[in-house]
Formats: structure tokens, C-alpha cells, sequence
């Protein structure tokens, strides 16, 4: 890939002229002047996305309580419509995938299901570097069944602070497992982790596996049926910019189907029952059956439009450009930036890295600052990273180009010693 890579802007340009996805940035409000490379935390919006949430709108304002069940987007069904289209970006069936929640409380649903500690097996893996939401959540269900997460929380631990090692975490499920529960992606190193060779080591051993696939929904495509994936959950306002606050999804496999859901509410429910109003709930037969209440609609019509791209684009089109971009990043900061004290934190091969890049440096704090006054925006993690995530479908070559010469510029007249070193609010 990029065999006759050259760190020019003409080279940048003809990258460009190359791009089949080129043409979807124009979907895309790319704030003026600004290089976006925080799509890893907040997608940017399109315009397909306005339009989508826009048409809701408009549905609450002609069919008012009727928009449950008319209009273009039924708001009764809309949960699991868009959980069919984006059954294929996790290679799901499509009555696996639901749009609800949010991450975190798609993780606390999940695991008040399927933690059931019996005997000896009590205990869940998680590890060391995932989100510290989904670790809280972890705990906290833990306590709820009365055990102690100091003992029943394995966090597996990364040999170099960045990454974990497959061979670690299947050595940690031992007998003692009921669940494991890992990142696909991992937030601030970008490994992806080989989930096939996970799921078949967890059900060699008679253990249930989950993942949080916040980070390579809509950068990497998943086979999760093929791969026998339990169950998984994931944001949408990442790589599928939904927006802030985004509705999120979860995936539960066609075998757990029927399972009661541990947080039950009356959306968990058949459709068809539903308004029965009956005391005893008779819960979808589907991934639906692990929704609660009412569905955010207006947090969910973004989606809408976003997938429309997606399915447009393709997962693997996607996929393709994004390693390009990431690669390109790579030799950019390698050719460019080799004497300004910054390593590469994330994987270097293809099949191991997600859809950002983990740039460490000690001064990373500051240089952040320094990137976002010239207006490139990348995010901060601490103790040293900054991660920069071109997105396919709205980052330029040229872009990426110009983001590093402003780096370069940055580091050569040591602009980001004007700025305090102490982090944002939100980083
Ligand atoms: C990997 C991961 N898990 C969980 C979360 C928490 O998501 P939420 O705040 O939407 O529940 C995030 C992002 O915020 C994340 O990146
Ligand atoms: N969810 C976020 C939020 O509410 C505010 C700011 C950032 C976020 C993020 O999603 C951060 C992101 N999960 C991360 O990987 O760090």
C-alpha cells in the first residue's frame, strides 16, 4: 500500500484524484477552514442527517400522536428498522441489531442479562485500557449480585501500557469466567483486537463474550454472526455521526433470542402485545427485547440520513480508504516528523489497526492546543496521546498532508510552549 508514497502535496493531490469515496465529503458541514480529525469522538454532521432529523420534525408537527405509526419513519418501528440497516455493518442478521440506549446503558442491559454467576463461575474479564464507563458499569453490576468487583474483575494487563496481547486475555478465562467483555478497537492505542480467535477461545471454555464496538462501527466491517459473537453494543455519534448524543445500537445473537432481558421495560415487548397493557410482558423474540422505554426519536432521525452514506459508500470501500489514510498518516509523520520526539502508539499492521492514529508525545497536552489554534483538531488522552482519526468519508489526502505541516510548523518554532499543560475540560 502506497509503495511510491512521497511526502510532496502533489503526491497528496493525486492520492485525492484517486479516492473513489471523494465525492461524500461534499455531504458533510466541514467546519471553515478546519481539519477534522476527531471523528473518533464526535462524527461530523451531513446534510442527510439534517434533512432525516428535519423530516421528524415535521412528522410530530403533521401527524402528532399518529406519528407512532405514520409517516415516512413510523417512530413504533424506527428502532429496529434502522437496527435492520445496520445489521450489515456488524455482518448481523438483521433481527439482531436494535437502535436504543446509549453505550453504557446497552452495557448494563447486556450484562444484567447475561451475568448469571453460578458455582465457581463468578467472575467477568474486562481489562486493563478499555473506556472507563465500561469498567464502572462492570463494577456496579458486580456489587448489584453482591460480589466484590476487587475480586471478580479481571483486568487483564497490557505488557506496554498500549496494547493487549490475545494470548493474555485468553489465559485469563479460566473456569472461574462467566462473561468477557472487551473493546473491539481500543480508544487510545487504535488495536483492533482479533475478536474471531477471542470468541472461539471464550466458548472453548464455556464462557460468554461480548464486545464494545464504539470504535470500529462504521470504520471496519464485523462479522459478528459468522463469528458467534454473544452479544455487542456501540455508539453511533463516532464513526456514524449521529450527533451528539446519538441514539446508540446493541446486537444480541439469534441463539440468546428469548432471553428474558434483565432490564425489561414496556419496549422490551412484543410489538403486537405492547398496548395490550398486560402486567406480564411478553418480550419481542428479537434484539428488540432489549430496549426499555420510549425511543429518543429525535436523537435517532440523524441515523437515518448516516446510513444512507454508509450503504451508498460500502463498509469495505470504507474500510479500504481509512487504512490508506491511516498508513498515509504514518509515513507523513515518519518522513516529516522524525526528529520531534513522537512514536506511534497503535499498530502498524493493517489487520491489528482501527480507524485512528495514536501519536505519543510528552508534550502531546500542549501540542493539542497548539494543533486546535491552527485548526486541526485532534483530541487529547491522557497521559501523552493525541489521536488523529482521518475519517473515509470526509478526509482529504491533502488534508492529512497539510495537518502534518502544520505539526511540523508547530514543533519547529515551538509554538505549543504558549500553552498551559494542563488539559481541557473535555479533551
Ligand atoms: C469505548 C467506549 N465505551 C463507552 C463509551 C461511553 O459511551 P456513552 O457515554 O455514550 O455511554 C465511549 C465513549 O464515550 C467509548 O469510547
Ligand atoms: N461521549 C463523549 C462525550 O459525551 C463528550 C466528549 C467525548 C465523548 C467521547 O465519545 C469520547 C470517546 N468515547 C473517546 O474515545 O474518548
Amino acid at each position: 500500500m502506497l509503495q511510491d508514497f512521497q511526502p510532496t502535496e502533489s503526491y497528496a493531490r493525486q492520492l485525492d484524484g484517486q479516492d473513489p469515496l471523494y465525492a461524500f465529503r461534499e455531504e458533510f458541514y466541514i467546519p471553515e477552514g478546519t481539519i477534522y480529525l476527531d471523528g473518533n469522538s464526535l462524527g461530523l454532521c451531513s446534510r442527510r442527517a439534517e434533512q432525516s432529523l428535519l423530516l421528524m420534525l415535521e412528522s410530530w408537527k403533521q401527524h402528532a400522536i399518529d406519528g407512532w405509526t405514520e409517516g415516512k419513519y413510523p417512530w413504533f418501528y424506527l428502532s429496529e428498522e434502522l437496527g435492520a440497516r445496520m445489521a450489515a455493518l456488524v455482518g448481523a442478521k438483521k433481527e439482531e441489531v436494535v437502535v436504543t440506549g446509549s453505550t453504557t446503558v446497552n452495557l448494563h442491559q447486556l450484562v444484567s442479562t447475561f451475568f448469571r454467576p453460578e458455582g465457581k463461575r463468578t467472575k467477568i474479564v474486562a481489562d486493563e485500557l478499555n473506556f472507563p464507563s465500561d469498567i464502572y458499569a462492570l463494577q456496579s453490576q458486580l456489587r448489584l449480585h453482591g460480589l466484590n468487583p476487587a475480586d471478580h474483575l479481571i483486568r487483564v494487563r497490557s505488557r506496554d501500557g498500549r496494547l493487549l496481547d490475545e494470548d493474555d486475555l485468553i489465559h485469563a478465562m479460566t473456569e472461574e469466567v462467566q462473561m468477557v467483555i472487551l473493546p473491539t478497537v481500543l480508544y487510545r492505542s487504535g488495536q483492533l483486537l482479533d475478536m474471531e480467535r477471542l470468541v472461539k477461545a471464550a466458548h472453548e471454555r464455556g464462557i460468554l463474550i461480548g464486545f464494545d464496538a464504539c470504535h470500529s462501527i462504521g470504520a471496519i466491517p464485523h462479522r459478528f454472526s459468522e463469528w458467534g459473537v454473544d452479544f455487542a453494543f456501540w455508539c453511533t455519534y463516532k464513526y456514524l455521526n449521529s450527533g451528539p448524543g446519538g441514539v446508540a445500537a446493541l446486537y444480541v445473537n439469534e441463539k440468546h433470542h428469548g432471553r428474558v432481558p434483565g432490564l425489561a421495560g414496556w419496549f422490551s415487548s412484543r410489538k403486537d402485545k405492547q398496548f395490550d397493557m398486560k402486567h406480564e410482558l411478553e418480550h419481542a423474540e428479537n434484539a428488540g427485547a432489549f430496549q426499555i422505554g420510549t425511543p429518543h426519536v429525535f436523537s435517532t432521525a440523524p441515523l437515518i440520513g448516516s446510513l444512507e452514506i454508509f450503504a451508498e459508500a460500502g463498509i469495505d470501500r470504507i474500510r479500504e480508504k481509512s487504512l490508506r489514510l491511516t498508513r498515509y498518516l504514518m509515513l507523513l509523520i515518519e518522513s516529516e516528523l522524525a526528529e520531534w520526539g513522537f512514536s506511534i502508539g497503535n499498530p502498524l499492521e493493517d489487520d491489528r489497526r482501527g480507524g485512528h492514529v495514536c501519536l505519543e508525545h510528552d508534550e502531546a497536552v500542549r501540542i493539542c492546543k497548539a494543533l486546535k489554534a491552527e485548526k486541526v483538531v485532534p483530541d487529547f488522552r491522557a497521559p501523552h496521546v493525541i489521536r488523529l482519526a482521518p475519517v473515509a468519508l470526509y478526509t482529504s489526502y491533502h488534508e492529512v498532508w497539510e495537518a502534518v505541516q502544520r505539526l511540523k510548523t508547530i514543533m519547529v518554532e515551538k509554538k505549543y510552549e504558549q500553552y498551559e499543560k494542563v488539559r481541557g475540560v473535555v479533551a
